[in-house]
């Protein structure tokens, strides 16, 4: 099948490998042009079978449209991707969200996408190191909702190491998933630590600050949370290989604009509308805002 990637970053990279390597001809759509795609795993390095297209006028013929649309770019550059959607994308294309945040298929809101959009929930801690460079430090988990367009991703991915999982309830997944993502990118990208800084009681401590509000929020919202999905979310920190970072550490390290708004401000915007308060995730929105993007340095 013809598989498209847009957002050969870390997680789209890591995609691209194990479609490759299923079989499925895989066509790159990157902003940053390079050579290869060349995946880091386990301390081994392979080069990923795939063509790269730089516009889409280089994308080559047979996946206009394609089979699959992977748009694997941060969720702030999504209305970046919209020449590749427009050029790849047919009422049979099935166009596969792989980005964090609850709000996945709005991000398409708007562009006239024929194709079926499915969104994803996305267990991989991965890191690109330069463009065409990924490393994979754990985790193979992609959670899509249950249903027809869910089993068509499914047979994509069928006989490799990713673990798909078809989700009857994905509002709760999705809102479980963020909040993976409201203490550990925030705070590893202040902190400029990697996922080691939750073994220091302080910060263990405004985790679980952040993550109760988070709760109350997700909860207004409809997400049908456990009672103990708090310490739930502190021990896939401990699992989590400590030398992992998070995607937003790593754009604060390279000077990139960061994912603030579609993470903890997805969790303020929550609060506002169904009236709970979210006052830490509020400071941590502030202070990651003010960040700038530019490359690392003491002002
Ligand atoms: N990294 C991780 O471990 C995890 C990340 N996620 C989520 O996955 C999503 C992707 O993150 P991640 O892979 O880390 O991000 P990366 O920054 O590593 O990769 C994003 C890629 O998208 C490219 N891109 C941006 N705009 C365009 C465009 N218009 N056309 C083509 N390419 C474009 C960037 O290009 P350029 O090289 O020019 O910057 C970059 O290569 C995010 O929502 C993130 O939160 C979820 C789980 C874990
Ligand atoms: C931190 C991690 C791996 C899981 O919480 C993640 O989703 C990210 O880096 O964006």
């Amino acid at each position: 099948m013809k598989a498209a990637v847009i957002g050969a970053g870390a997680i789209g990279g890591y995609l691209a490998a194990i479609l490759a390597e299923a079989g499925h001809e895989v066509v790159l759509c990157v902003r940053t042009p390079f050579d290869e795609l060349r995946l880091e795993e386990a301390g081994e390095t392979r080069v990923v079978e795939a063509t790269i297209a730089a516009a889409p006028s280089d994308l080559p013929k047979p996946h206009v449209p394609a089979d699959l649309v992977v748009v694997a770019t941060k969720a702030q550059d999504t209305e970046s991707a919209r020449p590749w959607l427009e050029a790849l994308v047919g009422p049979a294309t099935l166009v596969l969200i792989a980005q964090n945040g609850v709000d996945h298929a709005e991000r398409l809101d708007g562009f006239g996408v024929e194709g079926r959009i499915v969104p994803s929930i996305v267990y991989v801690a991965a890191e690109r190191v330069s463009p065409g460079r990924i490393v994979h430090h754990s985790n193979s988990r992609l959670i899509v909702p249950a249903g027809d367009a869910g089993d068509e991703i499914a047979r994509f991915f069928s006989g490799t190491k990713l673990n798909l999982e078809l989700q009857p309830d994905f509002l709760t997944a999705s809102w479980r998933k963020l909040l993976s993502n409201v203490v550990a990118n925030p705070v590893t990208a202040l902190t400029m630590r990697r996922m080691d800084v939750f073994q220091d009681e302080a910060v263990q401590q405004l985790g679980i600050g952040l993550l109760r509000e988070a709760v109350a929020a997700g909860r207004a919202a409809g997400a049908k949370f456990e009672d103990d999905e708090v310490e739930a979310t502190l021990k896939l920190y401990d699992r989590v290989n400590s030398s992992s970072g998070s995607s937003m550490l790593y754009d604060r390290l390279a000077g990139r604009p960061l994912e603030h708004e579609y993470l903890t401000g997805a969790v303020v915007r929550a609060g506002e509308r169904h009236g709970v308060p979210t006052p830490l995730n509020r400071a941590i929105l502030a202070l990651v805002g003010a960040i700038e993007a530019t490359p690392l340095r003491l002002v």
